[in-house]
This record gives structure tokens, sequence and C-alpha cells, in this order.
């Protein structure tokens, strides 16, 4: 069945705006939980724009479902990972001035890198994900870097799905298969939707965990967090 994890970097983007303490990310993760997030993700950028080094260590002690921390594997990112040790890292091939992720590891080219980085983080009893395109020779590439599980990038979906263009999902299912066959646990993220998430996860074999924030966020606005959680766990769970 697909985890449900809660992505609360737009929170922190709130909490800085004012340079305070409002709203509390260390009590909307754990309100997330309660309401029924199976996970919480964050996201912490070099730049800091919203969750802090500081976050990921004050929401270890409070996520007692599934931690997952994404990011860039630069050696502060590293550090911070091995010092937290998460349920989960997913590894995302960001530039620091990126103004979101936008696109997916090349496998084949970092083999070498990533290799010896998810080797670390599995030594350290950490469970690996490395963000990914929905290109089959970039699972099979995935596969050699001895992951756990990749991340499937969904924004090409949720955009060309928002357009009606439902034959988007084909090389998620082919990509999701392949990692299936080859043993690599399925998760998937970016852009996914109360409107497009269960088409999604109905089409795609195997898919363990889904994190989303931006939407969920936004849609929390006018619909409230306890009842867009919900909603999403019952289009996921349907
Ligand atoms: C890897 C991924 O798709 C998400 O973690 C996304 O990067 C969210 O980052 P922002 O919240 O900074 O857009
Ligand atoms: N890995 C995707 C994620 O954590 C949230 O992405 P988004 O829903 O904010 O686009």
């Amino acid at each position: 069945m697909t985890k449900l994890s809660v992505n609360i970097n737009k929170i922190a983007t709130l909490r800085n705006s004012r340079g305070g303490d409002v709203p509390n990310v260390v009590q909307f993760a754990k309100d997330v939980q309660e309401f029924g997030a199976e996970g919480v993700t964050i996201h912490p950028r070099p730049d800091e724009r919203h969750i802090r080094y500081q976050d990921a260590r004050d929401l270890k002690p409070a996520v007692y479902t599934e931690y997952n921390i994404e990011g860039n594997p630069i050696q502060s990112f590293m550090d911070l990972v091995l010092e937290v040790k998460p349920t989960q890292v997913t590894l995302v091939p960001d530039a620091e001035d990126a103004i979101t992720s936008n696109a997916g590891w090349d496998t084949i080219k970092n083999k070498d890198f990533l290799v010896d980085v998810i080797k670390e983080f599995q030594q350290n009893g950490i469970r690996t994900s490395i963000f990914v395109d929905p290109v089959l020779n970039q699972i099979e590439g995935a596969k050699e870097t001895g992951t756990n599980r990749i991340e499937l990038y969904t924004e090409g979906f949720a955009h060309e799905f928002s357009l009606g263009n439902e034959s988007a999902i084909k090389p998620y299912v082919e990509c999701a298969e392949l990692a299936n066959s080859l043993g690599l646990g399925v998760n998937a993220g970016h852009d996914l939707s109360l409107d497009n998430i269960k088409f999604f996860s109905e089409n795609i074999p195997g898919l363990l965990e889904v994190s989303i924030g931006h939407a969920l966020v936004a849609e929390s606005l006018y619909l409230g967090v306890e009842n867009v959680i919900q909603m999403y766990l019952r289009k996921l769970k349907g």
C-alpha cells in the first residue's frame, strides 16, 4: 500500500517570512502524523531558504512514522543526514540556486559517486532513494548504484495530466515495472496533487511512497490540513 509522506518545506517558508517561529515546523510535523500522514519529508537546501539544518535535527524526535530527508549530497548535507539518521535519505541532483528540483540523476555518468555515497548511508542504517527521471536506462543505472529505492520525478506527468494527457503515465508505468523486476523500491514525487494522485497511484505498480508538499499545503489553505490529508489517504487507499 502506498504511504503518504508530507513534505513540510513550505511550512518553513511561511515561518521564515516573518523571522519568528510561527508556524512551528515541529508541531506541524506532529500534527500531520496525528492526521494520518505516514511520513514526514524535508528538503534542506544549501541556502536554507525554507527548512534549516537545525529543523532537521529538531524534527528527529518528533517523527515517529517515516522520516525522509531529501537533498543534494554535498558534504554539509551528508554530515547532517549521518548525524540525524532518518529512516530514508533521498538524493537529488539539485543545483544550489535551483528554484526547485527540476531533474533526476544521470545514474550512468554519476555511478561511481552514487555508489560511494549510497554505501555510506546504508552502512549507517539509512535507507536510500535516488531521484530519477522516468527513463528506462536511468532505472538500470540506478540498480547499478546499489540504492534501495528510486523516486520517480513526476513533474512531467503532473503537467501533462493537467492538460488532459493521461498517456503521460506510460513511461512511469514502464519504469516502475522495470524497477520492480530489478528489486528496486519505487517512490514518487514532485507536483503530485489531489487532482492527479488517484490516477497516478492506481497505475504505478508497487508504488511504496509518495512525498507531497507544495500542492498539499496550497490545498490546505482552502480545505484544511487534516481534511486534505484524509482526502489523499482515501485516494491512495481507495
Ligand atoms: C525532490 C522534490 O521534488 C522535492 O523535495 C522538491 O524539491 C521540493 O523542494 P521545494 O519545496 O524547495 O520546491
Ligand atoms: N519528493 C517530492 C517532495 O518531497 C514534494 O514535492 P512537491 O509536492 O513539493 O512538489
